[in-house]
């Protein structure tokens, strides 16, 4: 039988007449998956490649937050959806094609965290799988996501949790970080006393942190940046109120910057140490991309101080000169390694911050696959710099001279252990009392653990800031 249709068009055959036309690929879902893809293949950050697709996409607000939500959530969740995925498909995940685990995952968020229909994150996944894997992937794909949509999300949890583990286990798959990382957070945390926090912490790198402000001191006001909530601790802080922070004119013009409340007090912890005397020289030695660099410089500026601004690698040092173009006179930038900075500038400088190369834990918050990238082995390598890099720093402080050392990471090899280690070998230098120095910076008084070596760190469950070590350190005069 001819399938020619009455008007001259060829007409479909019955079989494909009743087949179900693939579900249309949302651009906000297509965004996640190109995004959550190029992370695990090429090593991108989705923090930077999500804004570009965005934009490239030309999506709406809404559809930009679906798909931030959408990328942000699966990349974050990863390690708690590999096990249910591992349940639903009975098989490891190492067994499964990476570009099909993807399509799972995302379809996972959906199913379990979002309030997506089951159908739409179903249909369009399989759609996805029917883009980028072969005819079995679809069925595969299918099958996986309509067995999660069989059982509720606390029932999968359950399943998940039902296998016997160690307590580390456990809350790395319930909070979905790695286990040496959830090791590495406790220990921090008992190290104040304040071990019992460890799942508030966990849970708190599962949210997006709130967008803070700075306003550079004396060439923008506080007023200019204030949202709905006015900052907690920061005097030089402002909190958005979820608008787009670049439509304010003092951050268009480069006077206001977003940045995190604990990075604030770390520039700060140095800059208000003590009061300024006209003509110190303050050092950043490692400045890259310059968001401390700008607001010691704004401080600099108001007291009277040069300050010099170092960056080993050359495209951020030049992010560090574009980000102090603002001041009408800006810092020197240096392009050097720190560490031989020490000795070349030897006993040069009254002010150094040394806001170390690191393992980025405390910032998981921000940067969702960043979790799953560092490894355990990332850490005596950093340890080792971060060493070098406080010996050197001590080398180029003048008797007298006080120094910071910052790292946005809890882990204790890279916070008290380096300090300790170089304090070892320095008679000549010794602890400040950083929680003293921050009691009279803030607005209102920082809650801080138990340790007793003056030291603060910083944690986004109870503060709200990045999870930041500082430390202060003065040479004998
Ligand atoms: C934690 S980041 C600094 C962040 C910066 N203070 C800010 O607030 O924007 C550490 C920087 O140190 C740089 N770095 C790494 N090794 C270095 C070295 N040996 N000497 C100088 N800088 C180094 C990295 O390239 C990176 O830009």
């Amino acid at each position: 039988m001819s399938n020619q249709h009455p008007s001259g068009r060829i007409r479909p055959a019955r079989s494909e007449q009743n087949r179900v036309a693939p579900a249309r690929i949302q651009p906000a879902r297509r965004v996640a998956y190109e995004v959550i893809t190029a992370v695990r293949r090429d090593d991108a950050y989705a923090n930077l490649l999500l804004p570009v697709k965005l934009e490239r996409a030309r999506l709406g607000a809404q559809d930009a937050a679906l798909a931030t939500e959408l990328t942000y959530g699966t990349l974050r969740q990863q390690g708690y959806y590999d096990a249910v995925i591992e349940l639903a498909a009975k098989r490891p995940t190492s067994e499964i094609d990476e570009a099909i685990l993807d399509v799972l995952r995302l379809g996972v968020h959906q199913l379990l965290s979002m309030r997506v229909a089951a159908h739409a994150a179903v249909d369009e996944s399989v759609s996805l799988a029917r883009e980028v894997g072969s005819r079995s992937a679809t069925g595969f794909v299918n099958g996986v996501l309509r067995t999660i949509t069989r059982s509720e999300p606390d029932e999968w949890r359950a399943r998940v949790m039902a296998a016997p583990r160690t307590d580390d286990e456990r809350l790395s798959l319930e909070f979905s970080h790695p286990v040496w990382i959830v090791r590495a957070f406790r220990q921090a945390l008992a190290a104040e006393g304040r071990e019992e926090e460890l799942e508030a912490l966990l849970e708190a790198d599962n949210f997006a942190p709130k967008v803070s402000l700075v306003a550079l001191p004396g060439i923008a006001k506080v007023s200019e940046i204030r949202g709905e909530r006015a900052s907690k601790y920061s005097p030089v802080a402002g909190v958005s109120d979820g608008g787009d922070p670049a439509l304010l004119p003092a951050v268009h013009e480069g006077r206001a910057r977003v940045q995190d409340e604990g990075s604030q007090l770390a520039a700060l912890a140095l800059s208000r140490a003590r009061p300024i005397e006209p003509g110190e020289r303050w050092l950043d030695l490692c400045a890259g991309p310059g968001g401390k660099a700008v607001l010691l410089a704004a401080e600099a500026a108001l007291g009277g101080v040069t300050l010099v601004a170092n960056e080993i690698t050359p495209a951020r040092a030049q992010l560090v000169r574009n980000a102090l173009k603002v001041l009408p006179e800006p810092p020197q930038v240096l392009v050097q390694d720190g560490r031989e900075l020490g000795e070349q500038l030897a006993g040069q400088f009254d002010r150094i911050l040394l806001d170390a190369p690191c393992t980025g834990l405390g910032a998981l918050r921000r940067r969702p696959e960043a979790r799953w990238r560092k490894q355990p082995k990332d850490v005596p390598d950093l340890s080792a710099l971060q060493t070098q890099l406080l010996e050197a720093g001590l080398t180029a402080l003048k008797p007298g001279g006080i120094l910071a050392y910052v790292t946005c990471s809890p882990h204790l090899a890279e916070t008290r252990a380096v300090v300790g280690s170089v304090l070892k070998n320095r008679t000549d230098v010794r602890r400040l009392d950083a929680v003293e120095v921050l009691s009279g910076v803030t607005k209102t008084p920082l809650p801080l653990g138990d340790g007793d070596d003056g030291h603060v760190q910083l944690w986004p469950h109870r503060h709200g800031t990045d999870a930041m070590f500082i430390a202060l350190l003065q040479r004998d005069e």
